[in-house]
């Protein structure tokens, strides 16, 4: 793998609001402008009276900690969840959709893409193989600290699996989200469900408290995986036909006004896209300097949904595919970095629809991998996690980054990525 050649590996600072901030370790960021750290959230109340319904479950004991991921009991992979069975595909997108409206025939129509799969969409067997993946990674470095997983919108739901740690004497979690940006639906998002879940256990008299690592999209076990993944689609491309293609980076579309907000609050917005841009420019740059090519780069969309009416981030990667075809190009090198597994979003929107309009187009199409279960994608997830907790315990941490040089607070901004409907709690933030 690669060094992250430009980021600072030294130290941050400890996790202490109250010291004032040293302009020198904290050289100003081109992309993610925001204070040292923020502070620690208040600890959860002490748990609420005791009711018939909980009587014992003050007495739980504590579970066996290990020292490495202290103060954390349990790491808790949350994700986006989806249908396993025909059956489970509309309540599965009424649950998605729920509270905003979306008529029946748009559900209808995205359900008859969870269909033309067997009503069953790969997510959930790639957030097994994900936990496992993570489980034995701890085990590897002799960390016995479980993985445990929830959902969103399907079975497991994140408020059943914080309620089993509980069960188990488990309270103090760290959480790790499948997704890599900021914005309101890959970050904000998940916070509001792990405000819910906890309220909810509150009201059962469980008390847990939740962190979360820092997103991502900058720490080396997703982003230079990424750049090598590409660079090796690119590599095997070209020892085949020798001509180069057009690289493509591919994410999901959101709404212009999600992607303004994104950052938000303290920062500038526009951070989903940022981001992304940051990191197509980064493994352009990479794949060119290894394969010694002069490859040009986009960034595109996939996967937009919403009324006509409402502006999302273009352009669609069908409309670009055929503006390259338009332009003499014969071969696409497609790079859903948007992504870390090979979900719907990946097997219908890239590998069904992009690939059929690359087919009438007379256009050789790769698509890269995502990360996956790359062992260095979830090692970098463990590496996350560790230095989550040594943060928590305030001490001294490193914080690998790449190519974006300042990490992304595990603890997010007040405002920042905000509901633009309706005003939740979030957990995991200074607000
Ligand atoms: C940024 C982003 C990610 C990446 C970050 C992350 O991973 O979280 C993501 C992931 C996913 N999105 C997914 C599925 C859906 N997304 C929808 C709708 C939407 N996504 C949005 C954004 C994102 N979405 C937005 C702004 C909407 C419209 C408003 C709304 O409804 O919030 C709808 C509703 C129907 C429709 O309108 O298309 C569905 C069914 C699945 C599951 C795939 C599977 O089953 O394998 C996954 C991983
Ligand atoms: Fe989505």
């Amino acid at each position: 793998m690669t060094l992250p050649p430009d980021g600072p590996l030294e130290p941050r600072e400890p996790v202490d609001p109250s010291r004032p901030r040293d302009p020198e370790r904290s050289p100003e960021p081109a992309l993610t402008p925001e204070p040292a750290m923020a502070p620690e959230p208040e600890p959860e109340p002490a748990l609420p009276p005791e009711s018939e319904a909980a009587p014992v479950l003050a007495e739980e004991p504590a579970a066996e900690r290990a020292a490495e991921t202290e103060p954390y009991d349990a790491v808790v992979l949350i994700s986006f969840g989806g249908p396993e069975a025909p059956e489970e595909v509309m309540p599965f997108l009424r649950r998605v959709t729920r509270g905003r409206g979306i008529p029946d025939e748009r559900l209808e129509e995205v359900a008859e893409h969870y269909q033309a799969f067997g009503g069953k969409s790969p997510i959930n067997d790639q957030n097994r193989a994900l936990r496992a993946a993570l489980q034995a990674e701890f085990d590897r470095r002799g960390i016995s600290t479980p993985v445990l997983w929830g959902n969103r919108n399907s079975e497991p739901f994140l408020t059943d699996t914080l309620r089993d740690a509980h069960e188990q004497g488990r309270d103090t979690l760290v959480a790790i989200t499948t997704s890599a940006y900021s914005s309101y639906s890959s970050c904000r998002q998940y916070r509001e469900d792990i405000a819910e879940s906890l309220e909810e256990l509150t009201g059962e008299g469980r008390s847990l408290r939740v962190d979360k690592v820092r997103q991502y999209f900058n720490h080396p076990g997703f982003a230079s995986v990424n750049s090598r993944l590409v660079t090796e689609a690119v590599r095997e491309l070209l020892q085949g036909s020798g001509e180069e293609p057009a690289l493509v980076f591919v994410t999901h579309s959101i709404p212009d006004g999600m992607d303004d907000t994104s950052g938000g609050g303290e920062e500038d917005g526009n951070l989903y896209s940022a981001q992304h841009q940051a990191l197509a420019a980064a493994i352009t740059d990479e794949v060119n300097a290894t394969l010694d090519l002069t490859l040009d780069s986009d960034l595109v969309y996939c996967s937009r949904s919403g009324p006509p009416s409402q502006p999302w981030l273009e352009p669609d990667v069908n409309d670009h595919l055929r503006d390259l075809a338009a332009e003499g190009v014969t071969q696409v090198v497609l790079a859903p970095i948007g992504f870390v597994s090979d979900h719907m979003e990946v097997v219908f929107d890239l590998d069904t629809e992009a690939r059929e309009t690359c087919d009438e187009l007379g256009l050789e199409m790769v698509r890269v991998p995502t990360v996956g279960i790359d062992p260095e994608f979830v090692s970098g997830l463990v590496d996350l996690v560790l230095e989550r907790a040594a943060e928590a315990r305030g001490e001294d941490v490193v914080q690998p980054v790449w190519p974006v040089p300042v990490p992304r607070p595990s603890v997010c901004l007040p405002g920042c990525c905000p509901n633009l409907r309706v005003a939740k709690p979030a957990a995991c933030g200074a607000d």
